[in-house]
């Protein structure tokens, strides 16, 4: 049975990356994106938006929505200071094996922890079964209009403290308007825009960054 495009990235990095070297594993992720088959990935560009981000933060405790194949919790991973944890949450099991490997491949298997399900089931089950008190990040990467009902629900499950930092991406393209508007008009968020192009075109996108004021 043919190899999906996702399995075709992960053998790239197999082949080509150094291993246990998290830099390595995301300039190869890009090599191949850019040059053979484009994917979903934050990429390079965005990347150093979301690395900026997680370095002025510093979480203790970090989550994402969306793993697919691992390279943006590679990429967040290895900024971690030690005892820091990545959480990331990702329902496709076919992703989420993809992920796993990429994820163990880099390297930083000990600082991720990968949750698969889907985020509306998982969020409810952070604070009593994967023992988060509050969440320091959270990068938004999965389904463009489950942005906002699954912020809602950080906030029901009392997952966010004063100063809790949400990036989201897409947020242009291929965008998420009932976020953008939501995140924005709420006076517990305090928002900035970071404009930048979509992973590997030309193409206009931006990154929300949003922090709650509890
Ligand atoms: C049901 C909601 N809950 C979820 N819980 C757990 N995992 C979820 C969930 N949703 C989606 N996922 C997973 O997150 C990933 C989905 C990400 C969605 N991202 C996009 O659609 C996306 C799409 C583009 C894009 C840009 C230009 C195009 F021409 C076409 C696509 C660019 C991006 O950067 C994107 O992030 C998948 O791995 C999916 O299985
Ligand atoms: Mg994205």
């Amino acid at each position: 049975m043919n190899q999906s495009k996702e399995q075709r990235i992960l053998n790239f990095v197999l082949q080509n990356a150094v291993r246990g070297d998290p830099c390595s594993v995301m300039e190869t992720i890009d090599k191949y994106c850019s040059e053979k088959e484009w994917a979903m990935n934050v990429g390079d560009e965005k990347g150093v938006i979301l690395d900026k981000t997680v370095e002025e933060v510093n979480p203790k405790v970090a989550l994402e929505l969306g793993t697919y194949c691992g390279y943006s919790a590679v990429r967040i991973a290895r900024l971690l200071k030690a005892g820091a944890r990545l959480l990331t949450v990702e329902f496709n099991p076919e992703f989420a094996a993809i992920a796993k490997q990429m994820i163990e491949f880099a390297g930083v298997q000990d600082k991720v922890k990968l949750l698969e399900g889907p985020s509306e089931v998982i969020i409810p089950q952070l604070k009593k079964k994967y023992e988060v008190d509050t969440l320091d990040f959270v990068f938004v990467d999965h389904w463009k209009d489950r942005y906002t009902p699954d912020t809602i629900l950080l906030q029901e499950c009392s997952l966010l403290r004063k100063g809790s930092v949400l990036l989201a991406d897409n947020i242009i393209f291929p965008g998420a308007p009932e976020f953008v508007k939501y995140i924005r008009n709420n006076p517990r968020f305090q928002c900035s825009t970071y404009p930048s192009h979509l992973e590997y075109m030309k193409v206009q996108d931006a990154m929300e960054k949003a922090v709650f004021l509890g």
